[in-house]
């Protein structure tokens, strides 16, 4: 199943600098081995924002439930789920 999501980053001010480098460091190995296994699809920066746009390629809800849950960051993200079914004209052959 494939899902896009977006994540918006808000880090507390009063987060102490060293702390935030650590979670961003373990927030990057965990979304490239997800990257590698290709269950994270895609990783787009959004232009100006501290947010991304990621498609998922996921057994089901539950699955993405926990790969998201699991991101160091989660406690500092708003996060929008949208389900992606393929669509009829589209010419992709790995759209499913
Ligand atoms: O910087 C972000 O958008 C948050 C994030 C998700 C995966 C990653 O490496 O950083």
């Amino acid at each position: 199943m494939l899902f896009q999501v977006q994540m918006t980053v808000k880090l507390p001010p009063d987060m102490p600098p060293e702390r935030a480098a650590e979670i961003k460091s373990t927030e990057k190995a965990y979304a490239q081995e997800l990257q590698r296994t290709g269950k994270w699809r895609h990783l787009w920066r959004v232009a100006g924002s501290y947010a991304n746009v990621s498609i998922f390629d996921v057994k089901d809800n539950a699955e993405l439930q926990e790969i998201v849950s699991n991101l160091p960051l989660f406690p500092y993200m708003a996060i929008h789920v949208t389900p992606l079914c393929r669509h009829p004209s589209s010419v992709r052959d790995d759209d499913s």
